[in-house]
């Protein structure tokens, strides 16, 4: 059986070179050589580590399913990579690995086994193994989402989170956010009686809310308007481009040759979102000299951009970051935030128009809280317990990164009694530790009612490893209150102002599409109409 499988594997390997011949100019032969002794000694480790028994005393790897010989279990992963994860889990139990190429997978989907990662070993677990096309807009990684765990990274998270993201950055913020909903509720108010596609209109927002916090209280609006439809649509581009998986992250060895033009793709965006950064930071700077005192002086008026540029100049070497890192963390926002957040707003409006009881009780509260004759502040939001609720409830049955971002071990370490070799990939499975029955009860249900009157057992901080939507342990998202009061804010203003139906005929569809950001399969279009009196809050 075992001879067999070895001989399938060396034909496949044949029929894979042909393949790969084909598309191979002559100047290429001598890589293809190479390219050709790395399959074949890679085939051997592959039946080596498949099949040989690990010694006497040593942990062996999670079971797992048996892919083929180079490709590994490529070819069976299907699109709704999430499901085919959770049907493993059924099978492999709580901890299990794959190949896909000639990188391990190990995947983790209980509680339990998900503490030991991101808790008693969040350490090792710190590292991350960046996808080509995310080192390619980071400067190779300089940013904090794919740096490595140590003190660059601590540094730059450092920054982030008690600089730009500190409760008083963020409340200096907030004019800035008010001013983009409230042209997003023109927006809609415009189009009144019309079907309207919740997923457009919460991108748009969400990229106009960023562009905003990022840079937008200086500078002339009137005069960077394109700069924001540029900046809108290469966000867009960005974020299609990593939907795509690139053969060249599972097999590193044909990283040189970019089969699918990924990473040049990726390139060719990054110098387009490079040469707008460059113009508006110009701009600033500009702005500052000529007017130094008054910039400084202000302090209500900090964007993030101010900030950073503040931070080029800190005498304290812990906090002083150069213009390669501003960049990086620019980008970590852009990426980071914009997807996450607005696809979140597409499911929760979702969930809501599909379960019409929800909406009546949404509205209430926030009838209630602002009242009939008040656009909503970001002040009401800590009142809205039951639309918190509902927003929880979503994060638990369509978690935007349904397997957060992968850790990748810096040791081999044991975890639920196995040994994860160092430089693995580990995904936390969290879509289907949000639906276990074992868990959660009638787990597929909308019942935002579990996530009332539970004196804080709930929350974002990753503590209880049955709920985990921005992660957990030292790489936890570090946008969770920016995200969390945006998303907030946001959904309220829609759902105080307006009442959204779906249009005659059209059945809500809830199913969702895998991606690094898992969307709605189709898109939520929904029609509103104005539920307050005072047309005055709605120009
Ligand atoms: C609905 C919105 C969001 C969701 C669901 C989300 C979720 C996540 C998750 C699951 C991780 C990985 C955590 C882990 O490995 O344990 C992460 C990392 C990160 N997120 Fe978010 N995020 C959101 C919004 C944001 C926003 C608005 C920002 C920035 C303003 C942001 C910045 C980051 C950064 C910088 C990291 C990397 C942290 C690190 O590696 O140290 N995220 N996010």
């Amino acid at each position: 059986m075992v001879l067999k499988l070895f001989k399938t594997a060396m034909l496949s390997i044949s029929n894979q070179l042909t393949w790969w011949c084909e598309g191979i100019s002559k100047k290429d032969e001598f890589s293809l050589a190479g390219l050709t002794l790395s399959l074949l000694i890679l085939a051997i480790f592959w039946f080596v580590w498949e099949f040989v028994k690990p010694s006497k005393g040593m942990k062996s790897l999670p079971p797992g399913p048996h892919g083929l010989p180079i490709v590994g279990y490529l070819p069976f992963l299907g699109t709704n990579l999430h499901h085919t994860f959770t049907e493993l889990a059924h099978r492999y139990g709580p901890i299990y690995k794959l190949w896909v190429g000639n990188k391990l997978y190990v995947v983790v989907s209980s509680p339990a086994v998900a503490k030991e990662v991101v808790r008693d070993h969040d350490t090792i677990f710190g590292n991350r193994d960046p996808p080509i096309a995310a080192l390619a807009v980071t400067y190779g990684g300089l940013d904090i989402a794919w740096s490595s765990y140590g003190s660059y990274w601590r540094n730059m998270r450092k920054v982030f989170v008690r600089e730009m993201l500190s409760n008083r950055s963020i409340e200096a913020g907030y004019n800035l956010r008010r001013d983009e909903v409230q042209k997003t509720v023109r927006e809609i108010y415009t189009k009144i009686g019309t079907p309207i596609d919740i997923g457009d209109i919460g991108f748009l927002t969400q990229v106009n809310v960023t562009m905003s916090m990022l840079w937008g209280s200086t500078l002339d609006w009137e005069k960077t308007s394109n700069i924001k439809a540029e900046f809108r649509e290469v966000v867009m581009k960005i974020t299609e481009t990593f939907e795509k998986p690139n053969m060249s992250d599972f097999f590193p060895m044909l990283a040189r040759f970019d089969v699918q033009g990924v990473e040049r793709n990726m390139k060719r965006l990054f110098q387009w979102v490079e040469r707008i950064l460059d113009a508006v930071i110009n701009e600033r700077m500009k702005s500052n000299t000529m007017n130094k005192e008054g910039a400084l002086e202000n302090e209500e008026k900090k964007d993030f951009l101010q900030i950073l540029l503040q931070l080029q100049e800190e005498e304290d070497t812990g906090k002083r970051i150069n213009m390669t890192q501003i960049k990086a963390l620019l980008m970590d926002i852009v990426v980071g935030g914009t997807d996450t957040t607005s696809t979140m707003v597409e499911f929760v409006m979702a969930e809501i128009i599909n379960n019409p009881e929800v909406m009546k009780r949404v509205q209430e509260e926030l009838a209630d809280v602002v009242g009939k004759n008040n656009m909503v502040e970001e002040s009401h939001l800590q009142k809205l317990l039951y639309m918190d609720a509902v927003v929880k409830e979503t994060f638990r049955l369509h978690p935007p990164l349904p397997f957060l971002v992968p850790r990748c071990p810096s040791q081999s370490c044991i975890v639920g009694g196995y040994t994860i070799p160092k430089d693995s990939n580990v995904f936390l499975n969290v879509w289907a530790m949000h639906r276990d029955p074992q868990f959660w009860e009638d787990p597929l249900e909308f019942k935002p009612e579990r996530f009332l009157n539970c004196n804080g057992e709930w929350d974002y901080s990753g503590n209880n490893f049955q709920y985990l939507p921005f992660g957990s342990g030292r790489r936890i998202c570090a946008g969770i209150p920016l995200a969390e009061r945006t998303l907030k804010y946001v959904l309220a203003s829609f759902l105080h102002l307006f009442q959204w139906k779906l249009p005659e005929g059209e059945e809500l569809d809830l199913s969702e599409r895998f991606g690094i950001v898992i969307k709605k399969k189709t898109p939520l279009i929904a029609i509103p109409t104005p539920i307050l009196s005072n047309m005055d809050l709605y120009k």
